[in-house]
């Protein structure tokens, strides 16, 4: 099993939230004297399930190469902060990558789509381009698509220091513009970029030749913190952009798809009777 586990700076999927407030409430309750000592064991219980699973899947899936885990360090290390998106749709932040869990199951999709062109769209340093890159045959191809012209030469920096980063094409500018002049088709698509284009980004890649027949989409964040299926009040733009999206997917009888509740959400869509 590996042993190294990447821990957040804040919780941003919902089993960390839960494990955050599950521990926060182990505190309160614990602070009480008069509470049943049963109680307070069910609640420890309770709060181990979620605090470890992910920890859990880090620890029992195939380890990142050491380019990727290069790259995560070097996420970590960039001071965030100081920084704000150039498209304006909010702060950049070392949270945004994918890491070692998606990053794997990216992986396994390339192989198992046997895809040889990748689209990426929402590249941030790179770690899901750089993922598929080295799970793609020598010839494969990853287009990334990143507004942010600085985290696109972080991601360059870090690709030149992989040999599968030969095999992405790094394009700067809003995705929705790049895809418009792109050359299809694509086998595989990742969707992780600003969550009110997701609709229109499903949209044109159904629509369009950009996706190829057989090619498979994969839709990050579609759990969004858990703020779809919760009802604690009103919705971030980003929540309800999310929760449009799943509704409009279900109800799109032009595919199949699951949304898997990996990490904040990952839903994989494909076209109806693309055998
Ligand atoms: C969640 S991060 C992507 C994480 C990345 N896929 C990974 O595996 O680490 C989202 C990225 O999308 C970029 N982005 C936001 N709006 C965009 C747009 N309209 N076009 C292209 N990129 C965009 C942001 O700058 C950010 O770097």
């Amino acid at each position: 099993m590996a042993e190294t586990v990447t821990t957040p700076t804040h919780p941003v999927t919902p089993s960390t939230i839960l494990a955050a407030e599950l521990s926060e409430l182990v505190e309160l309750v614990d602070a009480v004297p008069v509470l049943d000592s049963a109680i307070k064991e069910r609640l420890r219980r309770t709060r181990d399930l979620a605090r470890g699973l992910d920890p859990y899947l880090e620890q029992c899936s195939t380890p990142e190469s050491p380019a990727l885990a290069a790259l995560a360090a070097r996420t970590r290390a960039e001071q965030w902060t100081d920084r704000s998106l150039v498209s304006g749709s909010g702060p950049l932040e070392q949270e945004m990558l994918s890491g070692h869990v998606e990053g794997q199951t990216l992986k396994f999709l390339v192989h198992m789509t046997r895809a040889r062109r990748v689209l990426d769209i929402g590249m941030f340093t790179g770690y899901s381009a750089l993922a598929m890159a080295e799970a793609l045959p020598d010839d494969g191809e990853v287009v990334a698509c990143e507004v942010d012209p600085y985290v696109a030469d972080v991601a360059r920096q870090c690709f030149s220091e992989s040999p599968a980063g030969a095999r992405i094409r790094v394009e700067v500018g809003p995705a929705l513009t790049t895809v418009l002049r792109l050359e299809g088709p694509f086998d595989l698509v990742f969707i992780d970029a600003d969550k009110t284009g997701y609709l229109d980004y499903f949209h044109y890649l159904i629509g369009s030749g950009l996706l190829a027949q057989h090619g498979v989409i994969a839709v990050d964040n579609t759990l969004l913190q858990g703020e779809p299926y919760t009802d604690h009040g009103a919705r971030s733009t980003n929540g309800q952009a999310i929760a449009d999206f799943n509704r409009a997917v279900a109800n799109d009888s032009r595919v199949e798809q699951v949304l898997l509740p990996l990490r904040d959400g990952v839903t994989l869509i494909r076209r109806k009777g693309s055998d």
